[in-house]
């Protein structure tokens, strides 16, 4: 037996996080004749997607959700009744790492997963209308998370038929819109059964609308989810492995970014994620390589573990590292000195600071009594509290003005590769500075050459600092 699925179906997802929020803003705005309800138990996170000031920052975003929302997009904390009226079901909801019990510090926290996989059973089970449902994983999971799902489904759901999903996300923060609109392929994986294709067919067909047929890729159901942990243990490896040589080229006299290039123009390697940094952060890249881990761990292959691991250790180390380089350029010391933050999101054009290498930068050089001023675009005051700890930010300024966190300054970091950052007037600020005035580029972004020349001591991640020095550009190991 085949399902027929209601045509077109209704879509509700329960979670309106950095995932779900735009994920389903998109699909709103691509399928007009569909209905999205985006859910959430949090009253103030629906109460912002439903205001003008949305609770995350994403270019472009915006504008979507104003063309949509009222529509034929929701937002809403009536969970029960879109489980109800909708064939869709997606789950967006965190799965952050465990903090205590088994596997705590690497294996994920499926907390509330399973809570909403309960409410989507309880509410079927109690519901008159049996209408076949499609519950899709959206949240990154662990390989062998929708057997689990489907198990509380099948106990606790009788009469209603329903296929477990998983569509796995690939957006990255700052390009979500676009990442959305123009994937490089959406990936539905589900039961090779005759109803699971089925349910395969009616979600490709959705993303079908606007994504071209050949980047709609479908697989079994554990293809796919493991396909998510392994895209980002990729991604996160060419960074740690451009770090771990962004140290050796500190030392020889090479520059990382002439390295990064002159290996990216390969065709077998290409170009993508080779920019040596502070460290990479965001709330999904150590998460999920913990996750991967943690699995490889419980399947019994311990060296394919440790494999893995070694990006977290190296990402780890290049924080660190970063830090104590800027205590031993300043003399061993930065014991009552001011130093600038510029930066203190994961990346840029986000306000997203989960894992943010500016959190360990600052919380080591708060150790070591400097003194903080930091500025970001995007970061709400509330969230330094939340990340640096109230104690901690009775000592450090937090400032709206970039000019104004450098003044009197003995140093700046760079944490963040915001824009603005490239385009700022350094005469000015080195001006403003105590000499001798540092800067230390954790993103490469900044023309050292010209700061140079204007009297900055420059320390930039993977440049030796000699040759940054060295107007005549001569490499001196
Ligand atoms: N952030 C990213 O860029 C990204 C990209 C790809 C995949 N992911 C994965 O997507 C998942 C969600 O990540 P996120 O960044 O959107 O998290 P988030 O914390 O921004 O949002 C999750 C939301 O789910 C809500 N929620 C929790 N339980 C719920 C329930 N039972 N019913 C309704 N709402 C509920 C929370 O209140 C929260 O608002 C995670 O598994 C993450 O690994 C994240
Ligand atoms: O060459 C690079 C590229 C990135 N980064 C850093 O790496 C981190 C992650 O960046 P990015 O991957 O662009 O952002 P995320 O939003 O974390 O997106 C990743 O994590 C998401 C959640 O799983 C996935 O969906 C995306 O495909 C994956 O790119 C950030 O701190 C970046 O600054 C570098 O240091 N060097």
């Amino acid at each position: 037996m085949t399902l027929k699925y209601e045509d077109p179906p209704k879509i509700c997802c329960l979670g309106a996080g950095y995932v779900g929020g735009p994920t389903m803003t998109v699909m709103a705005k691509k399928c007009p004749e569909i209905k999205v309800t985006v859910c959430d138990l949090n009253e103030r996170r629906i109460a912002a997607w439903n205001s003008s000031a949305l609770p995350i920052y994403e270019p472009g975003l915006q504008e979507v959700v104003e063309e949509a929302r009222g529509r034929n997009l929701f937002f809403s904390t009536d969970i029960e009744s879109a489980i109800r009226e909708c064939t869709i079901i997606f789950v967006s909801v965190p799965t952050p790492t465990k903090k205590s019990g088994i596997g705590a510090g690497e294996a994920a926290d499926l907390t509330y997963w399973e809570l909403a996989a309960r409410q989507i059973a309880a509410v079927c089970n109690a519901s008159e209308n049996k209408m076949p449902k499609i519950i899709v994983e959206k949240s990154t999971v662990p390989v062998k998370t929708a057997d689990a799902m489907a198990a509380v489904m099948a106990a606790a759901c009788k009469g209603t038929d329903f296929q477990v999903l998983s569509n796995p996300e690939f957006l990255a923060e700052g390009t979500a819109i676009d990442d959305l609109f123009k994937p490089d392929r959406v990936l539905v994986g589900g039961p090779q059964t005759p109803q699971g294709l089925a349910a395969i067919e009616c979600l490709a067909n959705v993303y079908r609308k606007w994504v071209p047929t050949e980047r709609v890729l479908t697989t079994n159901l554990w293809s796919a989810e493991l396909s998510k942990l392994t895209a980002n243990a990729f991604l996160a490896q060419r960074i740690s492995s451009i770090n771990s040589i962004s140290a050796l080229c500190e030392v020889t006299g090479a520059d990382v970014s002439e390295v990064g290039h002159a290996i990216g123009v390969d065709s077998r390697i290409g170009p993508k994620f080779f920019k040596a940094s502070v460290g990479f952060g965001g709330s999904c890249f150590q998460k999920d390589i913990l996750n991967l881990v943690y699995l490889c761990r419980s399947f019994g292959l311990p060296e394919v573990a440790e494999y893995w691991h070694q990006v977290i250790v190296m990402n780890d180390w290049q924080k660190r590292r970063f830090a104590n380089a800027m205590v031993a350029t300043m003399f061993n010391t930065v014991s009552g000195k001011r130093i600038a933050i510029l930066g203190f999101a994961f990346k840029k054009d986000t306000g997203d600071t989960r894992e943010s290498p500016a959190i360990d930068v600052c919380k080591a050089l708060s150790e070591e009594r400097a003194k903080l001023a930091i500025y970001d675009p995007k970061v709400s005051r509330e969230q330094y509290y939340e990340d640096l700890g109230k104690e901690a930010m009775e000592k450090i300024e937090i400032d709206e003005d970039p000019y104004v966190a450098c003044a009197g300054a003995h140093a700046i970091a760079v944490i963040t590769e915001w824009d603005v950052f490239k385009t700022l007037d350094y005469q000015k600020i080195f001006n403003s500075m105590s000499k001798p005035a540092f800067i230390f580029d954790g993103r490469n972004i900044l023309d050292h050459r010209k700061l140079s020349e204007i009297g900055f001591t420059v320390w930039a991640v993977g440049k030796c600092m000699k040759k940054v020095l060295d107007t005549e550009g001569s490499p001196s190991p």
